[in-house]
């Protein structure tokens, strides 16, 4: 084992469908390692967003082993789960997920405190990137879909996780917005190491990502 901070090793992965199996991951070998960036490409229905929730802890496996950080998950309690989460994991989704009665900066701020982190320098600069400082201090449901956004993506960055898991982060965003999005993700990968798995169905922004991973019938192609 090398320093990869996502290990999947021969993992299967399907649904019950009726009467029916429908087999959406199938034997998936796939290392992500440090400080690197990969965009997950594949038709709609492909797993992509399985994917992402099984390496998150969201769905479970029966077939294969997940290692994330050398460590093998199988015999991971939810304690173990929420302090990778906590510590080591960025995850923006789909649902923004965003707690609606507190204003920006406190989502940003909770999401710290969680993990005994204080507000730094970053989260200034994080806030500035990503066009928040007017809206700092508005509660973030009455926020548009794009803002929302964007403070999902400064609160998953906040703590400058070693792997972030991003499922069409720039999907509510205009053109200008989504580059500056990715230009962010680019710079943390950089400056802090953290791996980055990205679905996208845009071909701009996966150019950002060193690498692309195609899902498609069950199996990954680089
Ligand atoms: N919890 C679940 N129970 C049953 N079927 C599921 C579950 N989660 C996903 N699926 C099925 O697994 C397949 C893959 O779904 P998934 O959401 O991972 O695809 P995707 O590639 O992310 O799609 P999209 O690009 O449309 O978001 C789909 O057929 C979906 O219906």
């Amino acid at each position: 084992m090398g320093s990869e901070i996502v290990w999947l090793s021969r993992v299967s992965k399907g649904f019950n469908d009726g009467d029916k199996y429908h087999q959406v991951l199938d034997d998936i070998n796939l290392r992500l390692g440090t400080a690197d960036t990969v965009a997950l490409t594949g038709p709609s229905g492909s797993g992509k967003s399985t994917l992402l929730n099984i390496i998150g802890g969201f769905e479970f496996i029966k077939q294969g082993q997940l290692y994330l950080n050398s460590s093998n998950t199988s015999s991971w309690q939810d304690k173990q789960w929420s302090q990778f989460r906590r510590q080591h994991l960025g995850m923006v989704f789909q649902q923004f997920n965003l707690l609606t009665p507190l204003n920006v900066k406190d989502n940003i701020a909770f999401s710290l405190r969680l993990n005994q982190q204080q507000w730094t320098p970053w989260c200034d600069y994080l806030i500035e990137q990503l066009g928040l400082e007017e809206v700092k201090h508005r509660s973030v449901e009455t926020l548009s879909g794009g803002q929302q956004q964007r403070v999902a993506i400064a609160r998953a960055l906040a703590h400058k996780p070693k792997l972030l898991l991003a499922d069409e982060p720039t999907g509510n965003l205009d053109e200008k917005a989504g580059q500056q999005v990715m230009t962010l993700l680019t710079l943390l990968a950089r400056e802090s190491n953290t791996a980055i798995l990205m679905v996208t169905h845009s071909s701009e922004c996966a150019a950002f990502m060193k690498r692309r991973w195609h899902l498609e019938k069950g199996k990954i192609h680089e």
